[in-house]
């Protein structure tokens, strides 16, 4: 049995389309990201999948469970971390995840040691006194992922649970998510860095309701056509003019201080390369074919394949 699967999945609000006809499945285990720009439709998604949002037409089972026709079982089931996770400043953290453990009704024998566990997983454990309201971003995100996890759900869904915390936060928030996969949860999450969806195990690119593309991180960058070489030299902005203009059909753009190329023919523009620059009086430093990230490839996605 898979953790999730959708069949022809559509919420419509009036005419617009904001989920159109989406069929995936995620497996018990698994790490999926799903990506997409602003209103792509993710948020919908989860809301679907979480049964607190009636779909328009298509089907969802969350753990064999249909989303719409028992929503209320699939509750037991999930820990859901909305973007405005519902966490009370004038509460200690402590009193945050006891409010969300009465709210799941935990029992109050072994409450105490799941609290303790939960704070020591989510490393707050010297926090627990601090008001919610006073701890930083990325605190508060850990603190929710907490209370999302006090009824030990088998599936979760976090919906851009990084949005605005500091990189090093972010590292320390994925390496919670991996000490969860370890214990078998399956987790589904949207994000908009797309580093974060290299880590997943699965992703699916959205875009206006629709599932563009959905594979391993390393299947995806195979979809990227041509090549792509990147190249350090002494003056990037002159170098990204030079070479736009000499060399067609090959698609030049700057990646901070580096030019990235995309080509159909790496060796040839390889070798010519080198002559342009040098004819121009421009140090080349580095010229070499690197790997696609999943920015080159949705990029190239979503402009149709013709980057
Ligand atoms: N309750 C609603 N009523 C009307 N339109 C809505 C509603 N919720 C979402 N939409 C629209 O549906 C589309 C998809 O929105 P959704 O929030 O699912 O996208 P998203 O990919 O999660 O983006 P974001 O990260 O910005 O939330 C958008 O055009 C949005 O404006």
């Amino acid at each position: 049995m898979d953790a999730i699967k959708t069949d022809n999945l559509t919420k419509r609000f009036d005419a617009l389309p904001a989920v159109d006809g989406l069929t995936l499945t995620v497996a018990k285990g698994e790490l999926f990201g799903l990506v997409g720009s602003d209103g792509a439709g993710k948020t919908t998604t989860m809301r679907m999948l979480a049964g607190i949002m009636e779909p328009t037409s298509g089907d969802a089972w969350v753990m064999g469970r249909h989303a719409a026709r028992e929503a209320e079982s699939i509750k037991e089931e999930i820990g859901y971390m909305s973007q405005r996770f519902g966490l009370y400043p004038d509460l200690t953290v402590l009193e945050n995840i006891h409010f969300y453990a009465d709210i799941y009704g935990l029992p109050q024998k072994g409450r105490e040691a799941k609290v303790d566990r939960l704070l020591a997983f989510s490393n707050l454990t010297p926090f627990k006194k601090r008001r919610a309201g006073n701890l930083s971003g990325g605190m508060k995100q850990k603190l929710g992922l907490a209370c999302a996890l006090v009824h030990t759900p088998q599936v979760l869904f976090l919906d851009e649970p990084t949005n605005g915390v500091d990189p090093v936060s972010r590292r320390d928030f994925w390496r919670i998510l991996y000490q969860l996969l370890k214990e078998g949860v399956t987790i589904i999450v949207t994000t908009a860095y797309l580093d974060e969806a290299d880590r997943c195990n699965r992703v699916g690119l959205i875009h206006k309701g629709k599932l563009l593309a959905c594979d391993a991180p390393q299947e995806l960058k195979k979809l990227m056509p041509g090549a792509i070489l990147e190249i350090r030299s002494g003056d990037a902005r002159r170098s990204l003019r030079l070479l736009r203009e000499r060399l067609a059909g090959v698609s030049v753009g700057l990646f901070g201080d580096r030019l990235h190329l995309v080509t159909g023919d790496p060796d040839g523009v390889l070798a010519l390369v080198p002559d342009i620059m040098r004819q121009d009086g421009i140090d080349l430093f580095d010229i070499r074919r690197i790997e696609p990230s999943l920015e080159d490839v949705f990029v190239s996605v979503l402009s149709g394949g013709k980057e």
